[in-house]
């Protein structure tokens, strides 16, 4: 049984690489934050507003258990704040389980961030002068956990088929 994780900031690629790895290898990619959405009935965005980011993390913590703990092989992509919460940093190793932490820059998720934060409550609201910033240290409270994967993979600059190539280098 293997299930391989991503892990990284909001914007680090952690869905679209699944999505690609899971057609390189044949192996099915589960999406953490698709799996939310659809046993909440509500779109990330609207959870926040209307539940809470208490909500969230504790449907977060159950449904991530749930799948680590599963028999089935995955690929499975977390949100950017799931190994921060609770004691889920301690399932990313051993056991079948081989995580990868897509590194980037803040320069990186600043650019890709731009662009794609709608549907992420936590940047949505920031003012464009000040994201940088936020990022620089929200990244910087999350390295600790994001540091305990089984792999560190560095993203900026590669494309996402570059990506996914280097990963299935390491597992092979
Ligand atoms: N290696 C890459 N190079 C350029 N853009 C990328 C790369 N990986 C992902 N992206 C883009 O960055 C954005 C965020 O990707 P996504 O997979 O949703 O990240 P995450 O799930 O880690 O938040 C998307 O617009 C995606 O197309
Ligand atoms: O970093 C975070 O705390 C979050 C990241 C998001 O996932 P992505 O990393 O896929 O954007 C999503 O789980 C939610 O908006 C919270
Ligand atoms: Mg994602």
């Amino acid at each position: 049984m293997i299930k391989i994780v991503l892990l990284g900031y909001m914007g680090s690629g952690k869905s679209t690489i699944a999505h690609l790895l899971s057609e390189k290898t044949q192996i099915e990619a589960f999406d953490l934050d698709k799996i939310i959405e659809e046993r909440a009935g509500l779109s990330i965005k609207n959870i926040f507003e209307q539940k809470g980011e208490v909500f969230f993390r504790k449907l977060e913590n159950q449904i991530f258990k749930e799948f680590i703990s599963s028999e089935k092989d995955m690929i499975l992509s977390l949100g950017g704040g799931t190994p921060c919460y609770a004691n889920n940093h301690e399932l990313l190793n051993g056991g079948g389980v081989v995580s990868f932490y897509l590194k980037a820059s803040i320069e990186t998720l600043y650019e890709r961030l731009l662009s794609v934060r709608d549907n992420r409550p936590l940047i949505a609201e920031q003012e464009k002068e000040e994201m940088k910033e936020y990022i620089a240290k929200h990244l910087f409270d999350r390295s600790y956990y994001y540091n305990q994967a089984t792999h560190i993979v560095s993203v900026d600059k590669k494309t996402p088929e570059e990506v996914t190539a280097e990963i299935s280098r390491i597992l092979a």
